[in-house]
Formats: C-alpha cells, structure tokens, sequence
C-alpha cells in the first residue's frame, strides 16, 4: 500500500534508509533489531546507536594519526570509564587476549560533558573510587595512567602520537553524551589506524537485543521486561579478572609523562568540596570491594524480605548499591547470578553462600558452560528459534558474528527463565531483579531515545506552563517547604548524597506537581547532590514522576503526601532523623505540624514560621491543586486545537476535577505499562508499528483508571508521539508543530 504523504514511517522502514545512507544493506540488522546482531561484533557506523555497537575487526582505512617517533613497542589501551573494576570486565579480558602490553587509562575530560559533567557527589566518589582501582590494577601488574583533554578524541590522539597503540578497548555507555562522544572517537581512531573494540559490560543484554516482533523498540518497562525474560539465551556469564597483565616498556612511560599526570592533578574535587564531603567517608566504602561487602551483607540480612519491606524509608530496606554500580564497580551480571544462584539453592532448599560474587567458588551445575563450539551451535539455534518466533529478521549469521554471544545456553537445568512470560517465571527474588530491569530500562530508553534528559517522552507534556519561581526552587532544594516528609528528604540527599527510590518519588513529585517547577530543574539538583548520579536513571526517574512516559505517574495526579508519610513512615521517625526541630513533635502531628494545635507545638518546642523555627507550608494544598488543574486545562486546550497553544489559560473552565491521589503501591515501572500510546500518524500506522511491538497484556487498575478519566475528559493523556528511532534525535522536533503541519497538508 502506497504511504500517504506525511505518514510516519515504521521503525524497520527507517532503519533501511538509515542504513541505506550508510551503505548497509536493508535487512542485515545493523543497527537494527535482531539477536544474532545483538551480540554480534558489527562495524561502526555515523549514527549514536553505532556508538555503543561493537566494531569487528573492520579494516582501518588510513593511519593519519600522528604516530610516534621512538620505537617503544605496540600496545593495547583498555580506557575505564564507569567501569571501574578488574572483575569482569570484558574490554580488559580482551586486551588480554590481544597478547600486546596494556595500558589502562582514565580520561577526565568535564567540559566535553557539559552541564552534565560530575556533580559534587559524584566527583567525590569518582576521586575514591579510581583510588581502589588503581590498587586493584597493581594488584595484577598494570599501572593506571591519567590524561587530562577538552575532549576524550583529543586526549586520545595526543596520547597515540607519543605511544605506539594498535588497538582501543572499552565497555559501552549508554548516556545520550557518551553515546556521542564514543561515535566521533571509534569513528574517528578507525579511520586514522587504531583498532577501537567495545563491549557490553554495563547490561545483562544490549539494548538492541531486546526488541517487539517487528524490530521496534520497547516503550513500556513491562513489554520490555517481559520481552527480556522471554529471550532464549540467558545474559552471559561474569568473567573473571586477569590473573596478571603485562606491563609496557619503560619507554612507553617515559613517553607518557608528556601527557598523563596524577590523579590529584586531575583536580576532581576543589578544597572546599572535599572538606564539606568528609563525612560522607563514614557511611561509604567506594570500589569494588566496598561493593562487594554491601552486596553480601544485602543478601544476607535485607534480600529476603526486600519485596515486601523494600518502600519502607526509615529502615535500610534497599541494597544500596546504586552509587557503586553507577562507576560499574560490580558488574551487573555477577549480581544477577549470585541473586539466580539464591533462588535456585532455596528451590532446592540447599543453603549457599553468595557464591557467584567470589571469584574462586564458580557456581556448580546448572552455570557450567558448555564447551565453545556446543555453545555456539546451541545459541545461533536458539537465535533462528527466536527469529522464527518473533518474526524478527536475521542479519549475517557469520560464525564472527555470533563469537560474540552470550555463552550460557538457556537448555534444561540452567535457571534463566528463557522462553517463558515474565511474570509465569519470577522467583522469590522476582522484585530485586525486576530493579536491576529498570536499571536496563533506563540505559534502553536513553539509547533508543537520546533526547529525553531534555525533552519530556510524551510530546504534549513539552507545553506545560511552568511555574518559573525561583524561590520556590530554592526553598524545595534546602528543604524548607513546610511539608516535613519532602524536607526531610531533600536534607537527607543534601548531607548524604542518596535517597530512597520512594524518596525521590516524593520530592520529585512535589516539585513537578504541587509547585509546578520544570522537572529538569529537579533533575539538575539531583545530579549536582547525588552520590549515584546517574543521568539514564535520572531521567528515567523524573520523566516517570511527571508523566513524561506512557506507563509512569499521569501528570494531572498529585501525590498525597499525607497518606505517603503515614505508610513508609508511620512512627514518624525519619522525620525525626533529619527535622530535628521537630524531633519531639507527637507522631500524629509530625507529618502535618501547621495542623497541630498550639498547646501540642509549644509543648514540643515547636515555632511554626519564625525565623529559626520550621517553616509554614510553601503552597496551599487547595491552591497548588488548582493550578495544576489550570496547567492540565491549557494542555487540554492545545490539544484539542490541534497544537494551537492558546495565553488564556483560564478562559475556558473544566468541569473535570484534578483525579485523586496516586496509590503508595508505585514504584517506578510497576504499573504495567498497558496505556496504548499513539504516534503523530494515524491509529493505523501506529499499530503497525509501536502497538504491535508489545505482547498483549491485561491492563493493569491504575492503567484502567487512568483510561476511564481520560475517558470522561474526552483526551487520552497517556498518548503522545514517540519519536521511535534515533534518526529522531538528529531531526526531532516539537511534534505539536509536525502534527499541525501534517493537519495542513491533508486538508
Ligand atoms: C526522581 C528520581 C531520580 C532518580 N535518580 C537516580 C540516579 O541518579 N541514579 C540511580 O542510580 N538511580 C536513580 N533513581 C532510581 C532509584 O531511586 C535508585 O536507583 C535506588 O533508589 C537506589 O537505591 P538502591 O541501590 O538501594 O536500590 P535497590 O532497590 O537495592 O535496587 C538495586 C539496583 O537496581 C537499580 N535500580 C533500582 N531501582 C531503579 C530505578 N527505579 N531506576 C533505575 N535503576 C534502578 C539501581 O542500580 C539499584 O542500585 C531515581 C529515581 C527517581 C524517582
């Protein structure tokens, strides 16, 4: 059927003509939607995407790179990034393997990440956590050396002009800034002579693994989730660290004094930051081993009872690993087999040590590989299964193309849950991996949609009439807006640097929806304060609370902080632990203070809005509802007057209320995800694109509900144009604008 002017193009019709511009046959899965690709070595490409896709063996082109003068010997270069361990970690393995000296390096170039280069928090952890690595690597021979650049291509090249380096080895990042910035150094390092080979050492699966029926990607945690679960190969094996690494020559380190220097010299933090961080030194043990340690004690004391305690906020109910697996300091797999290798030992009820995290005892049985050409026959079996199934199409099956894939077959015996429904498979310790899910939906999301650290996901949420006030803001960020529960938060994140996931629920919401300020000013505070910054889950976690996304919070729906704080801190007591003005205030009163009566204040030694004392609410509750209500309205508006965005925002009153409070049960990603979304184009086309990507699933009460009020109001606030590959990076744009210019054209 010929496609109208202006419709939108499906996913798979856009990757051919990506890949046609790029010279890449249609259907060979470049860049595109298979499993044979997923783990496939593959060339770089120009697109974002071929950034964290690794390259094979491709032919440099010409050696224009500046090469060194001294004759000091060839060798490899493994640069860490967050990926600040020796244990598994694929790019230092393969480096091994080349057989050539190694050099690992650290880059440190802020300004190349622009506003989203390390915040305190992070530059803190950063500092300390490159001092374990360091130890780490001289452990195993290797000598860590620092360059300092503008840019990372740049620090490269000036290193590759004084040492003799043949091949470039990382593990991808996922981040719209990284996803950049990989692009220009492998496209660049190729083309000038170096072999640049990247791996996956951050996920349990590539993003482009995962994929709908018709090589779409996912948009909702659920389809994605049940979809990973459903894959025929389970994610592959942690590897061990390098017994030994050997070093280069002397000369390689007299050539790098010109342009390496020492980690004090990279300056991570100033004077005054590392004084006002001291006390974070207490609570927190950066590097792998301190990783290690936390995730032990988790499975030992909190593992067990992490599905039913896990919201509660006045209890370390969380595993607290966020910061440590944000510089990659323990490899996702190894927790995802040593929690695997739990579950499997309770089936069986055997008791068993947190064996998959040490190196020495190698989980038995159900783990052991196969030997590699078993492994390799089963697997691209497997994937021919698994394209058969899903109707995906199978690029190259060359045997370099399938080297590359994960090695444990999902045959009897192995307790990955290949091949069945997700929620037919969880075991006990369903609800922590389904965590380690939405840590792989959130890098997912940021690789297939690039721009959402800027943009929201959902097109018609770009026009939300901000509340642009800046002492709002300011008040928000101290944490001093008068509700208890949203300060003791903000005062737990400014002195510790982390938050409980219910936490940054709270606060982020209070900001988006009682005092309607732009989620990504949160996310900036967010990012400077947080010891895990990290921009996927950043992004993910905000666009969630504000309604950017199709399976998240509704962003007409106010969280009750009242009945928030009465069920993850019904004794008040974390409250207690960051107010301490209120320390000696009556559980009844300690979430709602302005409502107490004087006698109850006085006697507690508490002065509401004087100086000194804690502060009246920042908003009336009343109020802070109807102005969001006025924000929903003109959002109404512009979307019934196709795009047109009126001033008069209360011109028109609505007779439909703001609906009532969201449920305590959502944790980000567990509503289901069942809100169909619709693309710019008609319903038509988006079901032949998005739609049909997604197993059918049943939909879930808040989806319903959800539905129903958007039914009564006559707009589904859950649609919205989601740009589905990342040529919409390049040329996306307010899709209000592209929806009335389609409007034009067919009329
Ligand atoms: C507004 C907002 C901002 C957030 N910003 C960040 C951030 O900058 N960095 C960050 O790591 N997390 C962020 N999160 C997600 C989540 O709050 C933290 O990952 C979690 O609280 C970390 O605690 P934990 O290690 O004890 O998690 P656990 O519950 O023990 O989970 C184990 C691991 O799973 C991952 N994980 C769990 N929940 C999520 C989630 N919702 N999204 C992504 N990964 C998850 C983390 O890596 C975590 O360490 C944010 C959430 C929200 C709502």
């Amino acid at each position: 059927m010929p496609q109208a002017r202006g419709a939108r193009r499906s996913p798979r019709q856009r990757q051919n003509s990506k890949n046609k511009k790029a010279g890449i046959p249609a259907g060979s899965g470049v860049g595109g939607a298979n499993a044979a690709n997923a783990a496939a070595p593959t060339t770089t490409t120009t697109t974002a995407a071929a950034a964290a896709a690794p390259p094979t063996a491709a032919a440099p082109t010409a050696a224009a790179v500046p090469r060194p003068n001294s004759n000091n010997g060839e060798v490899s270069v493994v640069w860490f990034r967050r990926d600040l361990r020796t244990d598994d970690n694929p790019a230092l393995n393969a480096a091994v393997a080349a057989g050539r000296p190694i050099l690992p390096i650290f880059i440190w170039e802020p300004e190349e990440q622009g506003q989203f280069q390390p915040g305190r928090g992070s530059r803190w952890w950063l500092n300390r956590s490159l001092a374990r690595l360091e130890d780490d690597l001289k452990a195993i021979g290797a000598r860590l050396a620092y360059l300092r650049g503008t840019t990372a291509l740049r620090a490269l090249r000036s290193l590759f002009a004084r040492v003799d380096v043949k091949e470039l080895f990382f593990n991808n990042l996922y981040d719209a800034v990284s996803l950049a910035r990989d692009c220009s150094v492998k496209e660049t390092l190729n083309n000038e002579g170096v072999t640049v080979t990247t791996f996956n050492a951050d996920l349990l699966y590539e993003p482009w693994e995962v994929l709908g029926s018709g090589g779409e990607p996912f948009h909702t945690f659920e389809a994605f989730w049940s979809r990973m679960q459903c894959l025929s190969y389970a994610p592959r094996r942690p590897e061990s660290a390098p017994a030994r690494i050997a070093l280069p020559s002397s000369d390689v380190f007299d050539a790098l004094r010109e342009v390496a220097c020492t980690r004090d010299e990279l300056a991570l933090l100033t004077e005054d930051e590392d004084r006002c961080t001291e006390s974070l030194s207490a609570r927190w043990r950066p590097g792998g081993h301190g990783a290690r340690r936390i995730f032990e004690s988790f499975c030992r004391h909190a593992l067990e009872s992490f599905s039913w305690e896990r919201a509660k906020v006045d209890i370390a109910s969380t595993s607290q690993l966020s910061p440590h697996m944000h510089y990659g300091e323990i490899s996702v797999r190894r927790i995802y087999y040593a929690v695997k290798d739990l579950e499997y030992a309770a089936a069986r009820n055997e008791t068993r040590g947190v064996t998959a995290l040490s190196e020495e005892a190698e989980p038995p049985a159900p783990y052991d590989e196969m030997d590699d050409a078993s492994t390799l026959a089963v697997r691209r079996r497997r994937v021919h299964e698994d394209a058969r199934r899903t109707g995906c199409r199978l690029g190259d099956d060359t045997p370099a193309g399938m080297a590359n894939m994960p090695r444990t077959p999902a045959g009897a015996g192995s307790h990955h849950t290949a091949g069945k429904p997700a929620r037919e498979v969880e075991g006990p310790h369903g609800e922590y991996l389904r965590c380690l899910g939405l840590r792989e939906w959130s890098r997912y999301l940021s690789f297939f949609y690039p721009f959402t650290h800027e943009r929201s996901l959902l097109s018609q949420l770009r026009a939300v009439p901000w509340n642009y006030d800046e002492t709002m803001f300011h008040r928000w960020k101290m944490g001093t807006t008068g509700y208890p529960l949203v300060d003791a938060a903000m005062r737990q994140l400014w002195s510790t640097g982390w938050l409980h996931n219910r936490m940054r629920m709270v606060v982020a919401s209070f900001l988006v929806k009682h005092l309607l300020l732009p989620w990504q000013w949160g996310l900036r505070h967010f990012w400077e304060c947080q010891l895990d910054a990290d921009l996927e889950s950043d992004v993910l976690g905000w666009q969630y609370v504000s309604g950017c996304l199709a399976d998240g919070h509704t962003f007409m729906t106010q969280i009750d902080l009242e009945m928030e704080a009465r069920r993850f801190d019904p004794n008040g007591n974390y409250v207690r632990r960051w107010i301490t003005q209120l320390s000696r205030l009556p559980t009844q009163h300690i979430h709602a203070p302005w409502l107490a009566p004087t006698e109850v204040l006085a006697a507690a030694g508490v002065e509401l809005g004087s100086d000194g004392g804690y502060p009246l609410p920042i908003v009336d509750p009343a109020e802070s509802k109807e102005r969001l209500q006025r924000a929903v309205d003109h959002l109404r508006r512009i979307a019934i007057n196709g795009g047109q965005a009126t001033n008069a925002l209360t011109a028109e009153v609505s007779t439909a209320p703001v609906p009532p409070a969201e449920s305590g049960d959502d944790e980000v990603g567990e509503h289901g995800g069942s809100v169909p979304l619709e693309g710019a184009g008609s319903p038509e086309e988006m079901s032949n694109s998005h739609a049909a990507g997604c197993p059918s699933r049943e939909m879930s009460p808040t989806a319903a509900k959800r539905s129903e009020v958007a039914a009564m109001d006559g707009i589904d606030f859950g649609k919205g144009t989601l740009p589905p590959t990342l040529r919409d990076v390049h040329d996306d744009m307010c899709s209000i604008d592209r929806m009335n210019k389609r409007k034009r054209s067919s009329s």
